[in-house]
C-alpha cells in the first residue's frame, strides 16, 4: 500500500514514468501533478487495469498540497531541459510543498542539474526543520543504464545487455560522472578493460550520453524514455524497500554527512570533502540504511576522481547557496 506522486507528470519524462508506475503492483495510489495537463494524463492512465488509483492535480485549489497528502514516495521530473536557473526555482517551490505536506516522504530528484537540485531540496528541508538525509535521493540511474548498455555493445555481446551492471559514481553531469567498468558484474573481458583508448571513448560516451540524445532529437528535448525507464527502475527499488524488503541496493546521489551510515568512509575513499556523491546504498523502510564502500578501482579510473570532485564541489555550492538566505 504505497502512495506515489509524480511532480511534473505531464512532461516528456513524467508521462512515460507515470505509465510505468501505474503498471507497478506495489503502487496503490498514484497522484500526478503538473502546471498543465495532469488531469488528462491521469484519466488516460486510470483506464489501465492495474490496482493503482490515479488522480491528476493542477496548481489551483491547493493542487500541490492535495497531490502530496499522505505521499510516501515523491518523484520530481518537473522543469525544463537544460535550463538550470529555471529548474532551481521550480525544485525549490516543489520541495517546499513536500517539506510542509509530506515531510517523511522519500524524495527522488530527476530535475537537472541533479548535482545542484538535490542540495536545493536538502536546504529547503533543513529550513523547515524536517531534513532526514536518509530520504532524499538524486536519480543517477540513467548513467548506470547507459554505462551498462554501451559496455555490452562494445564487447559485442547482446546477451549481456539485460544482465550487465556497470557501477557509476560521482554526480550526474560531464566530468562528475565516473563509470567504473572494472567493477562490472558479470566481469568484462580483460581485452576491454586493458584497452585505454576504448575505455576513454566509452567513458566519454557515458559522461556525455545526454548530448547524444539532445543532438539526435534536434532541439526537441533531451532523454525522456530512457530516463523514464531508469527512473522507474529506481522507484521500483525504493518501493520494495518501503514495503519491507531488506538488502535492496541502488545507486543514487546522496548526502554524505549522514554518518553513521557510511558517508565518512566514502570521503576517505575518494580523498575529498564533498557533501554529496553518487554511490551504491542499501535501502530499507526508513531510507538509506547503509552507504556501501566504493572499493577497488583501477589507476585509470582513480585518475578521473579529482576532476569530478572539483566540479562537484562547485555544483553543490551553487545549489546550496541558491537557498541560503532565501525566504521560502
Ligand atoms: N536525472 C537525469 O538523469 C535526467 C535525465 C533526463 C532529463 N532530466 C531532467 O528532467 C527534467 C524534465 O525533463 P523533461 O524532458 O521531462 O522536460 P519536459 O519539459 O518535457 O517536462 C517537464 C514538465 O515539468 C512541468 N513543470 C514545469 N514547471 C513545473 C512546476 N512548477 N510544477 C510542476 N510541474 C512543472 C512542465 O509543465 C512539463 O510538463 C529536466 O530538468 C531534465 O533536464 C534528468
Ligand atoms: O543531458 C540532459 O540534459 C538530460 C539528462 O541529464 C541526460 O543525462 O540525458
Amino acid at each position: 500500500m504505497v502512495k506515489a506522486v509524480v511532480l511534473g507528470a505531464a512532461g516528456g519524462i513524467g508521462q512515460p514514468l507515470s505509465l510505468l508506475l501505474k503498471n507497478n503492483p506495489l503502487v496503490t495510489s498514484l497522484s500526478l501533478y503538473d502546471i498543465v495537463n495532469a488531469p488528462g494524463v491521469a484519466v488516460d492512465l486510470s483506464h489501465i487495469n492495474t490496482p493503482a488509483k490515479v488522480e491528476g492535480f493542477l496548481p489551483p485549489n491547493e493542487g500541490l498540497k492535495r497531490a502530496l497528502e499522505g505521499a510516501e514516495v515523491v518523484v520530481i521530473p518537473a522543469g525544463v531541459p537544460r535550463k538550470p536557473g529555471i529548474n532551481a526555482g521550480i525544485v525549490r517551490d516543489l520541495a517546499t510543498g513536500i517539506a510542509t505536506t509530506a515531510p517523511k516522504a522519500f524524495v527522488l530528484v530527476i530535475s537537472n542539474p541533479v548535482n545542484s537540485t538535490v542540495p536545493i531540496v536538502v536546504e529547503v528541508f533543513k529550513k523547515h526543520g524536517v531534513f532526514d538525509p536518509k530520504r532524499i535521493f538524486g536519480v543517477t540511474t540513467l548513467d548506470v543504464v547507459r554505462a551498462s548498455t554501451f559496455a555490452a555493445e562494445a564487447v559485442k555481446d547482446a546477451s549481456l545487455a539485460a544482465k550487465l551492471v556497470v557501477p557509476v559514481y560521482g554526480g550526474h553531469s560531464g566530468v562528475t560522472i565516473l563509470p567504473v567498468f572494472s567493477q562490472a558484474k558479470p566481469a568484462l573481458p580483460a581485452s576491454f578493460l586493458e584497452n585505454k583508448e576504448t575505455l576513454e571513448a566509452i567513458t566519454h560516451r557515458v559522461r556525455y550520453g545526454g548530448d547524444e540524445v539532445v543532438k539526435a532529437k534536434d532541439g526537441a528535448g533531451s532523454a525522456t524514455l530512457s530516463m523514464a525507464y531508469a527512473g522507474a527502475s529506481f522507484v521500483e527499488k525504493v518501493l520494495r524497500a518501503v514495503t519491507g524488503e531488506k538488502g535492496v541496493i541502488a545507486p543514487t546521489f546522496v548526502y554524505l554527512e549522514a554518518d553513521p551510515v557510511g558517508g565518512a568512509e566514502i570521503k576517505k575513499e575518494i580523498g575529498g570533502d564533498v557533501a554529496y556523491f553518487s554511490v551504491n546504498v542499501e535501502l530499507g523502510p526508513t531510507g538509506v540504511e547503509k552507504i556501501l564502500p566504493i572499493g577497488k578501482v583501477t589507476e585509470y579510473e582513480k585518475s578521473l576522481f579529482p576532476g569530478a570532485l572539483t566540479e562537484l564541489e562547485t555544483n553543490i555550492k551553487t545549489g546550496a547557496s541558491f537557498i541560503d538566505g532565501a525566504k521560502l
